[in-house]
C-alpha cells in the first residue's frame, strides 16, 4: 500500500531553452549573450532561478558547438542539444532531464533565456499556483489595450479582448505529460501551454505583470537594462 509517508514527493526542475539565433534582435551573436547591466543576459535569468530553493536542478539547452558555456561558470547542467525550433530544443532539453534523473510525476518550469527580467518572487509565486492544480499552468498577462485586427497595415474590426491573455514564461507541467504534448503537437508550437491544450487539458492562468517581457526586437534591451539597474537601486 501507498502511504502519504512512502509516496515519493514531486520535485521541480528547470529547464532553459537558450539555443535561438535571436533573429529579430539585430545582434551580432545570440542575443541571450548580449550584456544587459553588466552581465551575459541569460547570466540574469539563471540567477534568479538559482535563488528558488524549490528548484532542485536546472538544465539550459544550447545550441551544438555554442562557445559561451564551454567553461560552465554556474551550477546549472548545460547541455548542447538544442533543436532548430524552440519546441525542439526544449523536447531535446525534457528527455536530457530525464537522464538527469527527472521523472514522468515531476514538475518542469519551462522558461526562455531570453526573459531575463524574471524574478525568484515570480517564480516562486508560479509554483506555489501550480503545485496543487492537477494540470500546472504559466504567466501570463490579461490583455489591457483595445485590440485591432489588421489588414494591409489597416485596422478592420475591433476583437472583444475579454478573455484574453498573453502568454509568458514559465510554464509548469509534469515533465510525462509534458513530453506526450509535444510530441502529438509537434516542432512548431510556440509554447508548452498550447501543446497542453492540444491533449484537451487547461493550463492555469497565473496573472502576471508586464515587467517580465521577452527581449525580442533591439529597442528591449535598453528597456531591460533600465529595469534591472532600477531593481538594484
Ligand atoms: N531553436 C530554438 C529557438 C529558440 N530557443 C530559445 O527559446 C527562447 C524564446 O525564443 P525567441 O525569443 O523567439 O528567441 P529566438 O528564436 O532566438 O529569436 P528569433 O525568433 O527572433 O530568431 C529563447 O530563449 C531562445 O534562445 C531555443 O532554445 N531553440
Ligand atoms: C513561449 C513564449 O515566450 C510565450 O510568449 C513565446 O511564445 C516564445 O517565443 P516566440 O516569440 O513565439 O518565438
Amino acid at each position: 500500500m501507498v502511504t502519504s509517508e512512502s509516496k515519493p514527493q514531486s520535485r521541480c526542475f528547470a529547464l532553459v531553452p537558450c539555443a535561438g539565433t535571436g533573429s529579430r534582435a539585430g545582434t551580432n551573436g545570440p542575443k541571450q549573450y548580449e550584456r544587459i547591466a553588466g552581465h551575459p543576459m541569460v547570466w540574469h535569468t539563471l540567477a534568479a532561478f538559482g535563488a528558488v530553493r524549490r528548484i532542485s536542478r536546472t538544465l539550459i539547452v544550447v545550441a551544438p558547438g555554442d562557445g559561451f558555456f564551454e567553461r560552465n561558470p554556474t551550477p546549472a547542467l548545460v547541455v548542447p542539444c538544442g533543436g532548430p525550433t524552440r519546441a525542439a530544443s526544449v523536447m531535446n532539453g525534457l528527455y536530457e532531464l530525464g537522464r538527469a534523473g527527472a521523472t514522468e510525476r515531476d514538475w518542469v518550469l519551462v522558461h526562455d533565456a531570453a526573459r531575463c527580467l524574471i524574478t525568484p518572487a515570480l517564480i516562486d509565486a508560479l509554483i506555489d499556483a501550480c503545485m496543487a492544480d492537477e494540470v500546472g499552468g504559466l504567466l501570463a498577462h490579461k490583455v489591457v489595450d483595445t485590440l485591432k485586427q489588421e489588414e494591409g497595415g489597416r485596422s478592420v474590426a475591433t476583437l472583444d479582448r475579454e478573455h484574453k491573455w498573453l502568454a509568458q514564461t514559465p510554464q509548469m507541467f509534469r515533465l510525462g505529460v509534458l513530453q506526450q504534448a509535444l510530441e502529438r503537437a509537434g516542432p512548431h508550437v510556440t509554447d508548452e501551454a498550447s501543446a497542453i491544450e492540444s491533449l484537451g487539458l487547461k493550463p492555469l492562468l497565473v496573472p502576471n505583470g508586464t515587467q517580465n517581457f521577452k527581449v525580442t526586437y533591439p529597442g528591449d534591451f535598453a528597456l531591460a537594462e533600465a529595469v534591472l539597474k532600477a531593481r538594484l537601486r
